[in-house]
């Protein structure tokens, strides 16, 4: 069977001042099953929202995009605008960080779920109807009386479950959420995340899952793509990831994660990866970690390291890597 969406060699470049193209974006892939679960991980500028607007194609008008990017049987790389406006909303909906950019902040919550209903034919009083039950999914206390608010009138958690609820309204096949939660508190973080997979998961509906942070993803989905440096360094089953991390980026990533301490519980932040992110006109010639990687041998500088199975679901860009965990 044909995967729901399936990425292959992506790639993005950006115009610069004087004219010339930067890739920023190079050789992504990864299929996606429908009701499949992904997350997307990777350090600050590691790509991943131009990764997410590409699959969309909410790109830059500077941008150029190679690759292919198919969806439902559709190329969206050569999409008309007009077929991708059909495909956004309906049948890619997507979420993003800040959520009172989402909402129309004139307009009362239950009205902008039921808006999307109603560009679909929904009758007015069916629209609403279903615009309160999506409410109470998203578990907003007492759905039947703020279904007339405002969104100021909602704390920001609460407001993320609508843009949640609008997103879920036409049931779409893919929702795209990039960094849903890092603008509110950590507490309300976890609620959000816990509402969103468990919508996702019964609805049937895929899910890609954009964040910076392996806490979140490994709270939510059950596969994952670490991006570095605008390129795929692994994917795998996000438990077997965090167990034995293959490539050794992925292996600082975690060991980067803030974890509760066993006696207090204070959240503590173990180790940091030493050095930055390469800028894109500058890339090392062989693998782009190289300089900041605790395994790197002179084979490394040799040539871009090639994607490569590691597994029957577990490929990596790294010539030290195993199934068994990165070399140190
Ligand atoms: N509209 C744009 N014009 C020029 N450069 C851009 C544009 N959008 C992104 N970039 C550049 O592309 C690179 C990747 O950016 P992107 O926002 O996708 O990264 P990210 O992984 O989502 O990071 P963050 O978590 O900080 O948002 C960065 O170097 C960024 O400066």
């Amino acid at each position: 069977m044909s995967p729901l969406l399936s990425v292959e060699n992506l790639g993005v470049a950006l115009a610069r001042a004087d004219g010339s193209k930067l890739p920023i974006l190079h050789d992504v892939g990864f299929n996606l099953a429908k009701g499949e679960t992904l997350g997307i991980v990777g350090e600050s500028g590691s790509g991943k929202s131009l990764l997410a607007l590409a699959l969309i194609g909410l790109l830059p008008g500077s941008a150029t995009v190679s690759g292919a990017i198919r969806f439902e049987g559709r190329d969206l790389v050569t999409a008309s605008e007009a077929g991708l406006s059909a495909i956004r909303g309906r049948r890619i909906a997507m979420i993003f960080q800040e959520p009172m950019t989402a909402l129309n902040p004139a307009m009362r919550i239950g009205d902008q779920i039921a808006e999307g209903l109603r560009l679909d034919g929904v009758r007015p009083a069916a629209a609403r109807a279903a615009a309160l039950a999506l409410l109470d999914r998203v578990r907003i206390a007492d759905a039947a009386n703020r279904i007339d608010a405002f969104p100021h009138e909602l704390s920001g958690g609460q407001r993320q479950r609508v843009v949640i609820a609008i997103a879920l309204a036409r049931s779409p096949a893919l929702l795209i959420a990039d960094e849903p939660t890092t603008a509110l508190d950590v507490t309300v973080q976890r609620d959000v995340l816990d509402i969103l997979g468990e919508l996702v998961a019964e609805a049937n509906m895929a899910l890609i899952l954009v964040s910076h942070d392996l806490g979140v993803i490994a709270r939510t989905v059950a596969r994952t793509l670490v991006l570095y440096a605008g390129t795929r360094f692994e994917e795998a089953p996000t438990a077997a990831l965090l167990a034995t991390p293959a490539n050794p980026y992925t292996r600082g990533l975690i060991g980067a994660m803030p974890r509760p301490r066993k006696t207090d519980g204070v959240r503590q932040r173990l180790t940091v990866i030493p050095g930055t992110v390469p800028a894109f006109g500058a890339l090392p010639p062989g693998c782009r970690f190289a300089d900041r990687c605790p395994a790197h041998i002179p084979a490394c500088d040799a040539g871009e390291p090639p994607w490569r199975a590691i597994g029957p679901d577990r490929a990596v860009r790294c010539i030290r890597a195993t199934a068994e965990g990165a070399e140190r």
